[in-house]
């Protein structure tokens, strides 16, 4: 099945066709509405659904490892609690690698792997032969399986420590032996971002110059459109005030995929 869209642009899209569709059953294609109000309506869907479709030709093709990852991720059967809209995909995981290339980092943090992409992307960019490494976190030990099975299939993904658990108890550990990172990806549990935050910050696990990205910012558009916030938007709501007021922090939302916020810590 074709994923569901999971942006706020493919969201739009959907409801622009929807509406042409519904015009369209109405008048039977006749001139209730008039041309002028159509013609602007096809411009504002070709603008929405044609966006990602360009981003994606504009943006260097993924490895055939992810590649292959994505179709499988994709053909599984999921449940109630995973499903294929999960996986980051080729834009979001070509600008985690750039983030790992252009920051030099070596020791970069995950939390939620789901199947691996993000993960396997960001591993693509670590450099060879200086003990660079990437922990991924997952609670959920069928995905966290099959990210295995696909990191075993490329020397990038033998970089990566894949630890099954709670996330929170996972950093904590991590904190605990002293390790600290340069990149952290938090794409998880939206409920649990602040804890994650607070984890890393207080438990020394960023590196001076470390970056943060953070998945899902958007939410769909939860965030902003009125009445609309479910648990998940409400909690990336309060994630994005709380972030906004720390002063210890610098960020930027940028809307890649469904809105990836960038922090650094500048005190
Ligand atoms: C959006 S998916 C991650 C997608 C992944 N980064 C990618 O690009 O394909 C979120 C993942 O977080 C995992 N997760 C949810 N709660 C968690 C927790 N408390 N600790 C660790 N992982 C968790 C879920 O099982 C799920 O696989």
């Amino acid at each position: 099945m074709a994923p569901r869209p999971v942006t706020p642009v493919g969201i739009a899209a959907a409801l622009v066709r929807s509406v042409e569709t519904r015009l369209d059953g109405a008048d039977g294609g006749g001139s209730a509405v008039a041309p002028e109000v159509l013609a602007d309506l096809a411009r504002a869907r070709d603008l929405l659904d044609g966006v990602e479709d360009y981003v994606a030709r504009c943006t260097s093709p993924a490895s055939p490892a992810l590649q292959a990852l994505e179709t499988r991720t994709r053909a599984e059967a999921w449940g109630e609690h995973l499903e294929q809209e999960m996986l980051s995909g080729h834009v979001e995981g070509a600008f985690l690698r750039m983030l790992v290339a252009v920051t030099g980092a070596t020791r970069v943090l995950e939390v939620g792997m789901f199947t691996g992409y993000s993960a396997l992307a960001m591993a693509e960019a670590l450099p060879v032969g200086v003990g660079a490494r990437l922990v991924a976190c997952e609670v959920d030990e069928r995905a966290a399986q099959i990210a295995r099975e696909a990191f075993a299939t490329t020397p990038a993904g033998g970089v990566i420590d894949v630890r099954v658990g709670p996330a929170a108890d996972t950093l904590r550990d991590l904190a605990a032996a002293g390790e600290r990172f340069d990149l952290v990806f938090v794409d998880a549990d939206k409920g649990g971002y602040a804890t994650y935050l607070d984890l890393l910050l207080d438990g020394d696990l960023l590196a001076p110059r470390a970056l943060l990205a953070v998945d899902n910012t958007l939410l769909q558009g939860e965030p902003w459109l009125p009445g609309e916030a479910g648990v998940n938007g409400a909690a990336i709501a309060a994630f994005n005030d709380r972030v906004a007021a720390d002063e210890r922090l610098e960020q930027v939302l940028l809307p890649v995929r469904d809105g990836v916020t960038l922090i650094r810590r500048v005190s």
